[in-house]
């Protein structure tokens, strides 16, 4: 197993943001952390990827104890993660964003150059790498970000929302670029709101709600169950969908 988490809490004062979270993740997969707005999934992450201290709870990377450990410290080790809002250093351009990334394993800026530009190509982005990142379009920065955390040489990235904004041709073209990662050897878990990318893209998803795992299992399985349609759609959800469905949800 990559990644096991195990009853992960986060406390913020009185709210308590994540409760006895534990997940897993094996190598060569592609897995979704959903839930509604509020859920915990972003606080999930950062206590994953070192950003935030956990309360309680164990995560184990490779073999690794890196609960609470800082964020290089659990980047060096392959594990890296992309943030919802999109930063880049608005003064370089995309070719030395993405090298800013390989400068984590290479003191050499004309390697870090050749790691970025290859990385580039990967990500769909060579044909932009003299561009200036503050003028990427949105999808453009999503693209951008996954570049500079794959170019740390993860083996396990942590992807926050990276098809947020973007319009459904663009989506479709994201999900092919993250297959094609995960095909090249990197392991992925995600946070994602487009349901119709989750189902398209993951083989398997938990689901957060109110801090707390509330299921787990393929896409398919989960949006028939009756208790993840709850958490979505408010007490009773699953009952009335069931009888507007009629016949149909029995097929
Ligand atoms: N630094 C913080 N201090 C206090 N409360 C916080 C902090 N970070 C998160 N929270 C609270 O913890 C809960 C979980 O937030 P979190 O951002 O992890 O949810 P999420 O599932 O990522 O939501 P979204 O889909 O809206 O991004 C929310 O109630 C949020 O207000």
């Amino acid at each position: 197993m990559m990644l096991v988490v195990e009853n992960l809490t986060k406390r913020y004062g009185g709210l308590t943001a994540v409760r006895n979270a534990s997940l897993k993740v094996d190598e060569g997969r592609i897995v979704a952390l959903i839930g509604p707005n509020g859920a915990g999934k972003t606080t999930a992450f950062a206590m994953i990827a070192g950003f935030v201290k956990p309360n309680e709870g164990r995560v184990t990377f490779s073999g690794h104890d890196i609960t609470g450990k800082a964020p290089h410290v659990v980047c060096n080790l392959g594990l890296t993660r992309t943030f919802q809002i999109v930063q880049p250093f608005a003064g370089l351009s995309v070719l030395e964003n993405i090298a800013v990334g390989a400068h984590l394993r290479h003191r050499s800026r004309a390697e870090a150059l050749r790691i970025a530009e290859r990385i580039a190509h990967q990500v769909g982005m060579g044909k932009m790498l003299e561009t200036p990142a503050q003028s990427l379009t949105v999808a453009g920065r999503k693209r951008l970000e996954l570049a500079r955390a794959l170019a740390t040489e993860a083996k396990l990235l942590l992807l926050d929302e990276v098809m947020a904004g973007l319009i459904p041709s663009e989506i479709t073209e994201i999900v092919a670029t993250i297959r094609d990662i995960r095909d090249a050897g990197v392991t992925i878990l995600l946070i994602e709101h487009v349901m119709q990318a989750v189902m398209s893209l993951s083989e398997e998803a938990y689901v957060l709600n109110q801090g707390q795992i509330i299921a787990h299992g393929t896409p398919k399985q989960l949006v028939a169950d009756p208790t993840v349609i709850e958490a979505y759609l408010g007490h009773g959800a699953a009952g009335r969908l069931n009888a507007g469905g009629g016949e149909a949800n029995h097929a």
